[in-house]
């Protein structure tokens, strides 16, 4: 286990976490196996789609040890933004991003160059899963809007998730 802190400020990792100076807690076991099971599902999709390709090396497997979590209010975004803070090891590989959506939904961007006009995009809802990794891995990618009060219903009876759209990111340092 890793237990690092990202700060968004430095793009570094570091032994604690500035505003309270504790050491980032592991993973839960849940949360990683969702991850792995998520590129697991991936990489099948990926073989039955494109039958002669080697679908590991497409979309390498990797053992998260580094989650990023980002909350976005109703006017949160994100700008076009490479994820290349994690080990040059990881990402020499490709070791995959694995992006989980809670909440609201959001409108997600990517392209080859920091570009919005030119970038595509797909809606992330709640419950969707994104990764990117092997050649991908370095793809530009951003959140430019949220959607208010779109959250499931039941989702917000159900948690105690304030009105916004939480967003977990699995990586391997
Ligand atoms: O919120 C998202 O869907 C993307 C988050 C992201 O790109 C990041 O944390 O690096
Ligand atoms: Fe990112």
């Amino acid at each position: 286990m890793m237990n690092r802190n990202w700060n968004p400020v430095t793009h570094k990792y570091g032994k604690m976490r500035p505003f309270d100076r504790t050491i980032p807690p592991s993973i839960r076991n849940t949360f990683s196996e969702l991850a792995t099971r998520a590129i697991q599902e991936a990489q099948f999709l990926t073989k039955k789609k494109y039958r002669e390709c080697n679908e590991k090396e497409v979309l390498p497997s990797m053992t998260p040890d580094i989650c990023i979590v980002n909350f976005y209010t109703d006017n949160g975004k994100l700008g076009l933004h490479q994820d290349r803070d994690e080990s040059k090891e990881s990402l020499r590989k490709g070791l995959p991003v694995v992006s989980f959506s809670v909440g609201n939904s959001a409108y997600f961007l990517y392209g080859a160059e920091r570009n919005a006009k030119k970038a595509k995009s797909v809606a992330l809802d709640s419950g969707d899963v994104l990764i990117f990794g092997g050649k991908s891995r370095h793809v530009f990618h951003g959140v430019p809007a949220i959607f208010p009060n779109s959250a499931p219903k039941q989702l917000m009876k159900d948690s105690c998730l304030s009105p916004g759209r939480l967003n977990l990111t699995f990586r391997q340092f």
